[in-house]
């Protein structure tokens, strides 16, 4: 399908126009679309994370270029000038490289673009683009450039783009002039042509909404069925709405301290003697734990519903304990479902819990860990439902659950690209995080998911071993079924009943996995490896000892994976783990664990 750039943009309200389209450009040339550093800041925090941030500008030099990529921060730019190639090839995010078209003499010249795309536009007029006029399409004909790297500009139109498209066969049609109305933008103007170029097949991507490929879906009783689809309404407006952005990301800021650094690990990466470690330390935020960035989008939306009693489940008591601090914030009644075993082995969290005023509800059937309280959760809101939220922690659950978890934990994957770009000026090698449900993974994974040339390992839990039967290495024993109202990949037997997991953490010892992670999976995209209780295990002493960092336990699998994967990396070559959380709720399985520490 041809994807889709609005050009131009310098209000919320288009921005949110331009939702369904795959980019979106701020022009920082002179013209009368021009944005300041600031103003472009301000109106990508309402870009949805999987929509492309393009800058456009005209013979700007490379310092002012690096600098707007890494504020605003952008994830592509556009060159419209008389740019010479040193500038296209110094610049770290993907380039496209403009050309006017009068002539087949101009169309040959394509060919010679060291930019990863080349896009093509009639000759400006007052500007140096953004005319509102069309070139001869007739003149790409025979082209030698690969369509794959062809971007159409030039007077385009709701009315004229599936001529463009069927004439050209480009990767992307971009449009500015053609979706204003005396000079303005307007928003049905920029949905008509997105619905146009996007042409039939719109609406197989609405219908298949809330799918990863085969995987996700809704399938919960109907009576859930209409707080499903209210959610999804809900999320959806609040997704678009400046305003719910703005207040999601001052609590991040204010409430829980991001951003979080991204820390060069140097004793680790000398005693691994391979690629260059960093950090990123979701360990630092307040409550300890990646878990807090979700709960509180998804406290904020309960609140726009009008919903003030909040059901949640917790396995490790982290997003329980996430879920309890918001609730005291935001004095909303809390209910938290726990595994009877995890409550042994998480103390301390379910005190915390109890401490913020949450009560907490002890699970005691099937294996009474996560899924037996994920149950339990979906059991209390099937009868609670006109008045209360279920606020599911990891990347779960019936959609629109998996698609707003991963956008509420997309900030981790989001801070890091814009860090490791100003520590290194480029992309990582290999990034890794662990796995249960696949909260933090998604959240890192997700904006790295298009950068090819990094390779993404989510890292499950082997438990004692994955030939035995005590493990919750979804993706690497599993098979395809339904658990909490996903179709997605998990642990169960013959006849389809579900098998107990088994991790000595309690946050990873899940039978499914996120419905998402089965499809990049699936089609190749991130690597999953398991990785033991015992290996788990000597990571954590490893990690204390080199970086000062007692991570959780949860969070030692990825690094307990990061070493193997360091083995087969060179000096040159950059690793990022995610520590999703701060090992102080491990303590008492520490202290029983590892003998002759304690
Ligand atoms: O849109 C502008 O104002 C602009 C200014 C300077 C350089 C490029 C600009 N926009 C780009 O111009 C083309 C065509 O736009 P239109 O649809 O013909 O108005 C497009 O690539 C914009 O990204």
């Amino acid at each position: 399908m041809t994807k889709v750039k609005i050009c131009g943009l310098k209000e919320s309200e288009h921005v949110k126009a331009a939702e369904q389209a795959d980019a979106i450009g701020f022009v920082f040339a002179p013209s009368k679309r021009q944005v300041t550093v600031e103003q472009a800041s301000e109106l990508a925090k309402h870009v949805p994370v999987d929509t492309e941030k393009i800058g456009v500008f005209v013979n700007a030099t490379i310092e002012e270029i690096e600098k707007t990529v890494m504020q605003v921060p952008l994830t592509m730019v556009q060159l419209h000038g008389d740019e010479p190639d040193e500038l296209v090839e110094a610049i770290r995010v993907p380039v496209i490289q403009a050309f006017s078209i009068r002539s087949k003499e101009d169309v040959r010249k394509l060919e010679n673009s060291k930019a990863d795309y080349v896009l093509v536009d009639a000759p400006g007029t007052d500007y140096r683009g953004g005319s509102g006029r069309v070139f001869d399409w007739s003149l790409l004909q025979n082209a030698t450039i690969d369509k794959k790297r062809l971007i159409v500009a030039g007077g385009l139109h709701a009315e004229n783009v599936r001529a463009a498209i069927g004439q050209t066969e480009p990767y992307m049609v971009d449009v500015s002039s053609g979706v204003e109305t005396e000079g303005r933008k307007d928003s049905e103007k920029i949905h008509k042509f997105i619905q146009q170029a996007k042409g039939g097949s719109m609406q197989e991507t609405i219908e298949k909404k809330g799918f990863f490929g085969k995987y996700g879906g809704q399938f919960v009783p109907e009576t859930l069925m209409k707080a499903v689809k209210e959610l999804e309404q809900a999320y959806e407006d609040a997704k678009g709405d400046p305003e719910f952005q703005k207040e999601y990301h001052h609590y991040l800021k204010e409430y829980v301290g991001r951003e979080q650094p991204l820390t060069y690990a140097q004793r680790l990466t000398e005693a691994w003697g391979g690629p260059k470690v960093y950090l990123k330390r979701e360990d630092l935020n307040h409550t300890g734990a990646h878990k807090i960035n979700n709960a509180i989008g998804q406290a904020l939306l309960a609140m726009r519903m009008g919903k003030r009693k909040i059901v949640a489940e917790t396995g490790a008591g982290q997003h329980g304990v996430a879920t309890a601090t918001i609730c005291a914030l935001f004095d909303l009644e809390c209910v938290i479902f726990m595994g009877e075993e995890d409550v042994k082995r998480q103390e301390l969290n379910v005190f915390r819990m109890k401490l913020l005023g949450a009560r907490v509800e002890s699970v005691t059937k099937g294996s009474a860990t996560l899924k037996d309280a994920v149950n339990e959760a979906l059991r209390y809101w099937v009868t609670n439902v006109e008045d209360t939220h279920y606020l599911i922690g990891s990347a779960l659950g019936p959609h629109p659950f998996p698609t707003m978890v991963r956008d509420f934990q997309s900030v981790i994957g989001e801070e890091t690209k814009r860090q490791i770009l100003e520590h290194e000026g480029r992309l990582p090698d290999t990034v890794l995080a662990c796995v249960g449900g696949g909260s933090n993974a998604i959240g890192m994974f997700y904006p790295f998911v298009k950068d090819e040339s990094v390779k993404l390992i989510g890292v499950e839990a082997a438990g004692q071993g994955v030939d035995t039967e005590k493990h919750a290495a979804t993706l690497t024993k599993g098979s395809e079924g339904v658990l909490h109202g996903a179709f997605m990949k998990l642990l169960q037997d013959d006849s389809g009943q579900v098998l107990e997991a088994h991790s000595l953490s309690a946050g990873l010892d899940y039978p499914g996995i996120g419905p998402e992670h089965a499809y990049l999976a699936d089609i190749g995209r991130v690597q999953y490896k398991p990785i033991t209780d015992e290996e788990a295990l000597a990571a954590v002493v490893t990690f204390s000892r080199l970086e000062g960092i007692i991570p959780a336990l949860e969070s030692a699998h990825a690094i307990a994976e990061a070493e193997k994967a360091a083995k087969d990396m060179t000096s040159e070559e950059i690793l990022v783990i995610c520590v999703s959380g701060r090992g102080d709720k491990d303590m008492a399985t520490y202290a029983d664990k590892l003998e002759g520490l304690a």
